[in-house]
């Protein structure tokens, strides 16, 4: 996967996508991420990246031309141009699967008060929000949804599975996890896990996920719905904690 960002502070992204998984899988050479300031592309002596606002009123809009002249810079191919905004379409797993069936994505960033309108209209393929708050600028939303797509790029995470068995596949939250030690400061690691039997353990996985979404975000189970099975189980889980 490809990955072009148009920003004004490419530097606020050395650290999150340049660590860990990322920067393993940037290595690897199953993500390619460039970085392309949209202030190299300002066409004034000034290097003017924002303007006042035709109308008045507070703050700064960023100007078209010099984000239309770095996207038009960039070689495209099955290119998807992603625009961050509080107004986009609300960013979840399941939009984060469809992206990362995406061979390249293009990010463009805003910074003050907003992007002119008219790179909406030119370029924008959609918008997404990360939430229903106003941020600085587009930034930390991108690495927000770089970080949660690119982990899910075959071979990034070298474990399919864990992509897989993630909080939000299956539509369920995630069981409780435990490693050494088994007693820390009197709190155990539950005997299921010790058994080594493989079909108990996920038994109780599968529960631990029911009860922990049902008492979290029980909105997510009224989507996804429950098999009789799983109904069997959860109800298990009740009387369980009600012993
Ligand atoms: C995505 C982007 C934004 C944002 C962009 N610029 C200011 N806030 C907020 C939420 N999700």
């Amino acid at each position: 996967m490809k990955i072009d960002i148009l920003t004004l502070f490419p530097e606020m992204f050395n650290g999150p996508l340049n660590s860990s998984i990322l920067k393993k899988a940037q290595e690897k050479g199953i993500i390619t991420i460039n970085y392309i300031n949209i202030r190299d592309f300002t066409t004034d002596r000034h290097h003017q990246a924002d303007d006042k606002p035709y109308g008045g009123g507070a703050g700064m809009v960023m100007k078209v031309e010099p984000v239309i002249n770095a996207y038009e810079a960039i070689p495209k191919n099955n290119s998807f141009t992603i625009m961050l905004s509080p107004q986009g379409r609300k960013f979840n797993q399941k939009f984060a699967r469809e992206l990362s069936r995406k061979e390249h994505l293009i990010f463009i960033c805003g910074h003050y008060e907003g992007i002119d309108e008219r790179v909406r209209q030119l370029i924008v393929d959609e918008e997404i929000s990360i939430g229903d708050y106003v941020l600085t600028g587009g930034e930390i939303a991108a690495m927000v949804v770089i970080d949660a797509v690119a982990r899910l790029v075959p071979g990034v995470l070298g474990d399919e599975v864990s992509a897989e068995e993630e909080s939000f596949s299956d539509q369920l939250l995630e069981y409780p996890h435990y490693t050494r030690p088994r007693n820390f400061r009197g709190l155990e690691v539950p005997e299921v896990l010790l058994s080594g039997n493989h079909k108990k353990i996920d038994l109780w996985r599968k529960k631990q996920s029911l009860l922990n979404t049902f008492f979290r975000r029980r909105d997510l189970l009224k989507i996804r719905g429950l098999t009789k099975e799983e109904k069997i189980l959860l109800w298990q889980g009740f009387f369980e904690l009600a012993m």
